[in-house]
């Protein structure tokens, strides 16, 4: 059984332009991950297929509520056969917990990671909000608390995945959006590193979007950036 260190981001309006991309790729080489927009308006549905389809599905609808309404959430988002789901880390030691508890039931448990702190946030959105600790060292402490809750992993940015490797060790899953191979088109995405550099810093899973999705031959990027990270 490969382990493809690979997560397609879907970010589709519909079943049908995400389907397009879908076939032109390969369960092989890739994870797909369904986020709010494709999940509200196909459902579960869709998330099903993918899974018949042969794909490892993250199932990226980041849960963030009391305690019960996250673990009946987590308990029906396992029913679905998914490889990985998350839950917001400030939604605090209880969610997390139950969430971690609702998993563990399953038949099949997904991998259940928590976001710390989204890569479209800085230290003044946290000021804001009333953190005043440096944003690294929020992430950390947000990191620490799901290790101990007994999640899985983060979502995080990889330029955060060195502090996080060293203090939270090998087997903490580390999931990093924010990757751009060395030619490709920055988008929207500020703190950006290539797929080689991220795992290099500790990442144990690339999210990748644009760089694959718009590309005129998907497979081939998708081949390339996995012959790029091979070995490492
Ligand atoms: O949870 C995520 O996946 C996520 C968290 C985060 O902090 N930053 C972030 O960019 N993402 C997602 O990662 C994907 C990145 O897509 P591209 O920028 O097209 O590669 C998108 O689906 C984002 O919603």
């Amino acid at each position: 059984m490969t382990d493809p260190k690979i997560i397609v981001a879907l970010d589709y309006p519909d079943a049908a332009a995400a389907q397009q991309l879908v076939a032109r790729l390969d369960p092989a080489l890739c994870r797909l991950k369904v986020g709010k927009e494709l999940f509200t308006a196909e459902g579960p549905g869709f998330v099903s297929s993918l899974v018949d389809q042969g794909y490892g599905v993250f199932l990226d609808l980041k849960f963030h509520d009391i305690p019960n309404t996250v673990a009946k959430a987590c308990a029906a988002a396992s029913r679905l056969g998914v490889w990985m789901l998350n839950v917001h880390a400030s939604g605090g030691r209880a969610m997390m917990n139950a969430a971690r508890e609702a998993v563990e039931q399953a038949a099949k448990p997904p991998m259940l990671i928590a976001v710390t702190v989204l890569t479209s946030m800085n230290e003044a959105t946290l000021h804001e909000l009333g953190v005043s600790s440096p944003l690294q060292e929020h992430v950390l402490r947000l990191a620490s608390l799901t290790q101990a809750c007994g999640l899985d992993g983060v979502v995080c940015s990889a330029q955060e995945a060195p502090l996080l490797r060293t203090k939270l060790g090998q087997d903490f899953c580390l999931v990093t959006p924010g990757i751009r191979p060395a030619d490709a088109s920055l988008d929207d995405q500020n703190r950006v590193l290539t797929p080689a550099a991220a795992l290099l810093q500790g990442s144990s899973y690339l999210v990748i979007g644009r760089p694959i999705t718009k590309a005129a031959d998907p497979l081939a990027a998708l081949r390339s950036i996995t012959e790029e990270i091979k070995g490492l």
